[in-house]
């Protein structure tokens, strides 16, 4: 591990749990199937969806139980906005959505080009009131951090203040590039990897995730 941890970048959240801890070593394997990848992604998105909405606002609302009138805890606000980084991010946001299925869904499609390793953006459509919203922006690979800082630049520029990036694997060189083009927003995530290698491939990683998804090269 290099000198970046969960203590020393505060806006960083390593989640610290057995179950994922296994279930992302079992989606490490190269062996492992196309099928069984996108199985433990869905059950680990939901072990972080957990994490992620810990800190939601609260408010309560007067409801009449079989006993007696009660005020009760509920979600304050407008709806989520759950915004998913094509394609990978699609594997952590079917898990979420059971979770929080009121939730509003945005998507930005964007590619990371092999060679320059900057993003290709081709798609982006957002719920309205953005400005309004907790915003749950979600992509597996936080690599250079290119494609999630040019993500939450359409983000913000649609009017989203308060913006969480979720993500299974961050290298410490997207963490900071996180941190440099977007100190405001929280990066959580289930493992804080070593490096990048020559190609901008997280180390050890799990390969392309997108591919390993969806069984293409
Ligand atoms: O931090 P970065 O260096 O920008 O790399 C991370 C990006 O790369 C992957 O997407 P990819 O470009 O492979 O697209 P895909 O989801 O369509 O496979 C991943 O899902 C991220 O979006
Ligand atoms: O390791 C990596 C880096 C970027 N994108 C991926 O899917 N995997
Ligand atoms: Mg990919």
């Amino acid at each position: 591990m290099t000198e970046h941890t969960a203590e020393t970048v505060p806006h960083l959240t390593v989640v610290d749990h057995p179950l994922v801890a296994h279930k992302l070593s079992m989606m490490r394997r190269t062996e492992t199937s196309t099928a069984v990848f996108r199985q433990l992604l869905r059950e680990i998105s939901q072990l972080l969806a957990y994490e992620v909405t810990r800190d939601l606002p609260m408010t309560t609302e007067r409801i009449q139980t079989p006993i007696c009138e009660w005020d009760a805890p509920v979600l304050e606000g407008r709806k989520l906005a759950l915004v998913s980084i094509l394609r990978a991010g699609n594997g952590l946001l079917d898990g979420i959505l059971e979770l929080i299925p009121g939730a509003r869904v945005g998507f930005v499609g964007l590619y990371r080009d092999p060679v320059t390793l900057k993003p290709v953006q081709y798609y982006c459509k957002l719920p309205s009131e953005m400005g309004e919203r907790v915003t749950i922006a979600v992509d597996p690979m936080l690599a250079t951090g290119n494609s999630s800082a040019a993500a939450v630049d359409l983000l913000k520029e649609a009017g989203a203040k308060n913006i969480i990036f979720l993500c299974l694997l961050a290298a410490p060189e997207g963490v900071a590039r996180m941190k440099e083009a977007h100190p405001d927003v929280r990066v959580v995530t289930a493992s804080l990897d070593e490096r990048l290698d020559e190609k901008g491939y997280i180390v050890p990683g799990l390969g392309d995730a997108g591919d390993r998804m969806f069984g293409t090269k």
